[in-house]
């Protein structure tokens, strides 16, 4: 009922009891009642009121309701007319009075003013038989919960909000209809014959009915292709299936409604506001209507009141008002998400910081089915409802036959098929088609990184025979040892020459590598280890046994203090073998060698003089060339990478002319040696979590040492929070340590002292004050910014004895081994990751003698994440820690993390399942045609979605 014929229906039932004579007068006016402006309004509110014997308006409303509240027939009377509404309408305002009224003042009345909230258009919808409610009452239940609420969205920030978009879009319009009917016709052609190129890896231009604009929008985000804006996917979904039936305040939850009004309102000289009313309906079946909930028992309708509030006199001008009250049609029907409060009036809620979006026909049969609501993260500056507009226009160009994937693979791993899973993410039907379909697009980045890496080793081997053999080695997962008594005379002499003897699993370990040598094909393995296992030695032997039969072996390392450690350990064990002749040549190649020693080296390992060269970078560098190299040893994988790895397959292949001329003389077959390229053994320090190493080497067999050097005990662990008596403590515990023969490392996070971050403790700062404490003893200092000759003179010290404490840097982290040091101390230990940290702690504790590491954090904050240290020596189970607390960029660093690929949508820590299976089908695959022949599509879809840097190139 309009609002007027209410008050002409009290003052009527007044005048009948009234002998007042201006009751007529009052009657006729009333009829006039929709012609007034707000002031006059507000004063013959008032005036009505105060005849009737009210204070004023809202007296007089407050007293109807709470008297209908009282009578039988309250249905009828809501019927008759919703109060709240009236109440509800500007909450803010007290009808009637009249200090507030003025806000109204700038509000065109008559034909414009009913434009903004006609009361017969609140009571069309609002009634039941009304044709518009009708429409909205068929979206039962909407009000949503979102599962869990998506804490990503931030409903304040503008780009939330897509009415901006909207209005944009639709000033473009015109201008860009020319554009869109050309791009129109392109795409229609496009459509005409859907391959998997031409369906996923469309540019998004050829989207119908996307203007030039909202291009130039879509790939300023980075979407430039169909499956660019496919793979952004929504990151919850609301549960229409299992809507919440309460409306809690401050709780995020979506509804469907039908927008009643929409007003912007100037309200005062420099503020304004723009206020969208929405009328949402539920239906409560019978087990809701028992619950007692915020909607009221009786009416199962609730009021949403959006603001938005503008402040600038710009904002306050008519043509603005307008454009930002256009936005919102009475009966669009729209979503709307956010925190709701209460108001005063029942069934009343306010939404300050929301989104709205049109529903669509089909966002709306959606609704009716209580299918999933997906809701995107906003891009860019490109608000969620606009990319979930695009996003459903490109799922309207796929085609039901664009999966690249054979259907057996399909079958075997029960996957989804790639039109169902797309479709499936975007626009489930329900929660489970959801899952199913986010399993297939997992599998699929995982498939295709493994097919990948697996199709790239293929393919460097050139011989299809070959190829198979290496399949079936990776197929075969049984574990493949050569005994001891089969190992080369050399290998054994060497492990005889051992100043102890191999733990079980560095035995094994050895004689799966060697097994692994002797087959036709080259070795990819990756030699994992906790700690100070000890795979130095483990990799030592192999290349005895590759040197045994007269080929080469080239050992790289990421540091060259590493380097000159190695080279000095092998140089004492080979003097051990005794019997000259069979000692294999060393040499060490660094950065550092001389110009005349390295080319010496180059030299020797060209004539292959030189049987085993230890060294940096420097030995994949191009002047670095190998008579017959057979195995190459990476040391600390993680810290080179893919793209180092490859470059050692390369060195056969770019074997200089000299070396060609002799293979030729010595009778050789030049097509085999050119294609046999060296066995990869890499090591990795830090222990890589299996499902990320899978990611990262899933072309690798793996070998693990799982146990420890006898005689070894867990390395005590302390983490103190820094602070006077933190530190006394700790220095009392070094004073302790040296009192009883040990040695300590001082482990610092950065050299020199920094302003920007004072809090760091800095070694060289440090090196001017520390030794104080340590009277008596010598201190030393081992940092990245010393010349080589320099570090290695510290670290002979510390490792004799002369130093007794050593302040470094992380330096000494990769693979320094000092037997007897026996403490370390990590200063702002906060500052490293986990796995970092065991890496540290993996310096000392590495001789017989008990030993201890504390890590000292300057924040109270970070000593919760430290004590896991305390709890575990375990490398793997830390890993795991720090992979799912801080991610694998943070685990293995930037260089080695570099070499994952994003996944848009996998997860490495919770999705290692599909993983592993997705590596067994790229084997199935690569099984059936390893150069991937019969899988045309797959070839494609693969060299569309693999960088190269992946690959290794
Ligand atoms: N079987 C063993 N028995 C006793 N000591 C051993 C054994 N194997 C290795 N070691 C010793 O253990 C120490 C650590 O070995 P090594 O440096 O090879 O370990 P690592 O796994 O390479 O360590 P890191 O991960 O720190 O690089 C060395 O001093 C080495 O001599």
């Amino acid at each position: 009922m309009r609002f007027s014929n209410f008050l002409r229906s009290k003052l009527l039932t007044w005048c009948s009891r009234s002998i007042h004579g201006s009751s007529q007068k009052l009657l006729e006016e009333v009829g006039d009642y929709s012609t007034l402006n707000t002031s006059e309004r507000s004063k013959f509110l008032n005036k009505i009121s105060a005849f009737m014997g009210y204070n004023n308006i809202q007296d007089l409303v407050e007293q109807e309701r709470a008297r209908r509240q009282s009578t039988a027939d309250a249905n009828d009377v809501y019927e008759e007319f919703d109060f709240s509404l009236t109440c509800g309408r500007f909450p803010c305002i007290k009808l009637g009075d009249s200090s507030l009224v003025e806000l109204y003042d700038e509000v065109p009345h008559a034909e414009e003013q009913a434009n903004l909230l006609p009361p017969e258009s609140c009571n069309e919808y609002l009634s039941t038989s009304g044709t518009k409610w009708e429409k909205c009452s068929k979206l039962v239940g909407t009000c949503y919960s979102v599962n869990p609420p998506p804490a990503e969205i931030n409903p304040s920030s503008p780009m939330e909000d897509n009415s901006f978009v909207i209005q944009l879009d639709s000033l473009e319009a015109d201008s860009d209809a020319e554009g869109k009917v050309e791009e129109e016709e392109t795409s229609k052609n496009l459509l005409e014959s859907p391959t998997i190129e031409s369906v996923l890896d469309r540019t998004i231009r050829s989207l119908p009915g996307t203007t030039r604009r909202q291009c130039c929008q879509l790939e300023g985000g980075g979407f430039y292709t169909v499956r660019k804006l496919l793979h952004h996917f929504p990151h919850t979904y609301a549960d229409l299936a299992n809507a919440w039936k309460k409306i809690e305040a401050g709780r995020y939850v979506m509804f469907v409604g039908i927008v009643l009004s929409s007003r912007g309102i100037r309200a005062g000289k420099s503020f304004s506001f723009l206020e969208v009313i929405v009328g949402c309906e539920f239906q409560k079946n019978e087990e809701d209507s028992k619950i007692e909930d915020d909607y009221g028992t009786d009416d199962k309708k609730i009021y949403l009141h959006l603001k938005k509030f503008f402040r600038g006199t710009r904002f306050t001008y008519q043509p603005f008002l307008k454009s930002i009250q256009s936005k919102y049609n009475e009966g669009d029907c729209v979503n709307v998400s956010g925190k709701v409060k209460k108001m005063l009036a029942e069934g009343h809620y306010e939404m300050t910081e929301y989104i709205i979006g049109n529903l669509d026909k089909e966002d709306q049969d959606a609704n009716e089915q209580r299918m999933p609501y997906p809701f995107y993260p906003s891009k860019a500056g490109m608000k969620p409802n606009f990319l979930a507009d695009i996003i459903s226009r490109a799922l309207k160009t796929l085609t039901i036959d664009m999966d690249p994937m054979p259907d057996e693979i399909r079958k075997d791993f029960n996957l989804l098929n790639l039109y169902d899973a797309y479709m499936g993410i975007h626009h489930p039907k329900n929660l489970n088609e959801a899952s199913l379909a986010r399993r297939r697009l997992i599998f699929d980045e995982f498939f295709y990184l493994q097919l990948g890496r697996l199709f790239q080793m293929l393919d460097a081997i050139g011989i299809p025979i070959e190829k198979e053999k290496l399949l079936d080695k990776y197929k075969n997962h049984e574990l493949n040892t050569v005994c001891v008594k089969d190992w080369s005379d050399l290998t054994k002499s060497f492990r005889k020459a051992l100043p102890f003897s191999l733990t079980p699993s560095q035995q094994n370990a050895v004689s799966e590598i060697i097994w692994d040598l002797k087959r036709p094909v080259p070795m990819n393995r990756l030699l994992q280890g906790d700690v100070g296992c000890g795979k130095t030695v483990v990799a030592f032997l192999a290349c005895m046994e590759v040197i045994s039969s007269g080929f080469q072996a080239a050992f790289m390392v990421p540091t060259e203090m590493l380097a000159i450690q190695h080279y000095e350990l092998l140089l004492s064990l080979l003097e051990n073998i005794g019997g000259t002749e069979c000692t294999p040549s060393v040499a060490l190649l660094t950065r550092s060698t001389s110009s005349k020693q390295s080319r010496m080296v180059l030299k020797g390992l060209q004539m292959g003089e030189i049987a085993l060269v230890i060294g940096t970078h420097s030995l994949i560098a191009e002047k670095v060339e190998f008579s017959a190299l057979r195995i190459a040893v990476i040391d600390e994988q993680h810290r080179f990478g893919v793209i180092q790895r490859g470059k050692f397959n390369s060195k056969l292949y770019s074997a200089s002319s000299s070396l060609r001329m002799n293979w030729r003389n010595l009778g050789d077959s030049l097509e085999d040696k050119a294609y046999m390229a060296p066995h990869v053994l890499a090591m990795s320090a830090t222990p890589i979590p299996r499902t990320l190493a899978l990611a990262l080497f899933g072309d690798m067999s793996l070998t693990q040492i799982t146990d420890l050097p006898p005689g070894r005990s867990p390395v005590q662990t302390f983490v103190i929070e820094e602070n006077e008596i933190g530190f006394e403590k700790v220095f009392q515990m070094m004073r302790d340590e040296l009192i009883a023969g040990g040695k300590v490392f001082l482990v610092y996070p950065i050299i020199v002292e920094s302003e920007q971050l004072p809090q760091l403790h800095a070694a060289t700062a440090d090196f001017q004050s520390i030794p104080d404490n340590f009277r008596g003893y010598q201190c030393g200092l081992l940092h990245g910014r010393m010349t080589s000759d320099e570090k290695d003179d510290a670290l002979r010290k510390f490792r004799t004895g002369e130093t007794r404490v050593l302040l470094a840097t992380q330096l000494v982290e990769i693979g320094v081994d000092v037997p007897d040091a026996s403490m370390m101390v990590v200063m702002n230990a906060e500052r490293f990751g986990i796995a970092q940290l065991h890496q540290l702690r993996g310096r000392v504790g590495r001789g017989e003698r008990k030993s201890k590491c504390v890590f000292l954090s300057s924040t109270s904050a970070a000593l919760n994440r430290l004590k896991v240290l305390e709890r575990s020596s375990d490398g793997f189970y830390l890993a795991n820690a720090d992979l799912i607390l801080r991610g694998p960029g943070d685990l293995l660093g930037k260089k080695q993390s570099g070499h994952i690929p994003e996944f848009p949508i996998a997860r490495l820590d919770v999705d290692g399942n599909i993983l592993q299976e997705a590596h067994f089908a790229a084997l199935k695959v690569l099984g059936t045609s390893n150069d991937l022949q019969l899988f045309p599509k797959l070839r494609a879809e693969l060299s569309m979605r693999q960088p190269l840097c992946i690959l290794g190139d």
